[in-house]
């Protein structure tokens, strides 16, 4: 992918007294009260509109809530309306719609540094369509686009890609640079050696990881729902842990491809087993090759995460998507703290440590240990397709630096 041009590009002249259409990702959970449980995302987004406020510009915030079908209150963007104030140290202003005359009218009536939150834009079908003339309607809001809305940038849609054809330039915030940055940068010119940790629940969805990642890395530790599938195409009883049954062929050819490019795959040799699938279960430590009918794996063993963490000590950059374990259960998460743990502590002694978006993030967070590492993605979706290869339609569309 070739480099974007940057906010950072943008000087006083280019940007003083602009209106500026800037697509944030607020997709942010909210509880049944309206209250945000998790504001990382609101955070992520205030270098760059901060950046344009004391530049000058007039700032017009475009973001998607959930996945409503039309007109929705409960998708409404109006309960991020006081955070986000607090941390612009600003009044945001909120319109009741995303395009049309009201809006207009607001847009005309801000004063340069001041700055305008859309209502949700995926309250228009067209959006996701990425409609032409809507995203025209969106464009003729503005002088200039930038893109900071990284979870959202596999997405393309009319306010994440559409708009970048009516509105030049269309620019990268700072945070869809930094995440780019680090999701491709350091996986595309790592430290050596270069370790990834995948786990999760699901091979299908973290295959075409796996498989990319393979041609990169030293060290592939796998963990999480995913080891039993590895497991059974080996031969070993799983007794009733998950596996995908159609993806055994698949799970012998990742083991053969790891073995051919030298890499060092690693999968748990023991596994904390359960009686059923629950936060009370009865659990005990069985060797990987012996869990008995009946029973569950839900989490990596004590031998495992001994080996894992030394593993990872020799290691200088570190890319982890995917729980070790159900880590939602507090009997089954030590797997994925010792992880948590491990990668905070090797971050300390100089160690590029990415963690991928999703529940992994969660997971971090969970353990109080989301600012030790070097990079937590905002993206759980785009940050996997970024670690597959792909290209990202809200990044292909912005002018290149
Ligand atoms: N052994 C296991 N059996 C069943 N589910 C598991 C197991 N280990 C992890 N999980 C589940 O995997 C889920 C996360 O998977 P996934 O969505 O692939 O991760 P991420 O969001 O980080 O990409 C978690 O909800 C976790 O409980
Ligand atoms: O939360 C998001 O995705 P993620 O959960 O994969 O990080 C983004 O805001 C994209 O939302 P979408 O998956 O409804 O297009």
């Amino acid at each position: 992918m070739a480099t974007k041009k940057s906010v950072g590009d943008l000087k006083e002249a280019d940007l003083k007294g602009k209106k500026v259409f800037v697509r944030v990702d607020l997709n942010v959970p909210l509880d049944d009260n309206f209250n945000i449980t998790d504001d990382t995302r609101i955070r992520a987004a205030v270098p760059t509109i901060k950046y344009l406020m004391g530049h000058g510009s007039k700032v017009i915030l475009s973001s998607h809530l959930g996945r409503p079908k039309g007109v929705t209150p409960k998708y409404s963007l109006k309960p991020l309306v006081p955070r986000l104030s607090e941390l612009l140290e600003v009044e945001v202003k909120m319109a009741n719609d995303c395009i049309g005359e009201e809006v207009e009218k607001m847009v005309a009536a801000l004063p340069d540094g001041g700055v305008l939150l859309l209502e949700n834009v995926r309250f228009y079908k067209e959006e996701e369509k990425n409609d032409p003339e809507f995203a025209k309607k969106l464009a003729s809001l503005a002088d200039l686009y930038v893109n900071d809305a990284f979870g959202t940038a596999h997405r393309a849609h009319a306010s994440t890609e559409g708009v970048a054809k009516y509105l030049k330039p269309s620019v990268a915030g700072f945070l869809m640079q930094k995440e780019l940055d680090y999701l491709v940068g350091a996986v595309a010119n790592p430290k050596k050696p270069f370790a990834a940790i995948v786990g999760g629940s699901k091979v299908s969805t973290k295959i075409g990881v796996i498989e990319s990642l393979l041609a990169k890395v030293d060290i592939l530790i796998l963990g999480g729902g995913m080891m039993f599938t590895f497991y059974k195409a080996q031969g070993y009883a799983v007794g009733s842990s998950l596996v995908e049954e159609d993806k055994l062929d698949l799970a012998t050819s990742l083991l053969e491809k790891a073995k051919a490019k030298g890499v060092s795959l690693l999968l748990p040799t023991d596994v904390v087993v359960a009686d059923k699938f629950a936060a009370d279960a009865n659990s005990k430590v069985v060797p990987a090759s012996g869990i008995p009918d009946g029973w569950m794996g839900l989490d990596i063993g004590p031998d495992s995460i001994k080996t894992f963490s030394e593993s990872l000590d020799t290691t200088q950059t570190i890319i982890w998507n995917g729980p070790m374990g159900v880590f939602e259960f507090e009997k089954f998460a030590a797997g994925t703290e010792a992880v948590a743990k491990k990668l905070a502590e090797l971050s300390g002694k100089g160690v590029t440590t990415i963690i991928g978006g999703g529940d992994s993030v969660a997971a971090v967070e969970k353990a109080g240990l989301a600012d030790k590492m070097s990079h937590i993605s905002t993206g759980g979706g785009a940050s996997l397709e970024l670690l597959e290869g792909k290209q990202l339609p809200g990044v292909l569309a912005l002018n290149d630096a």
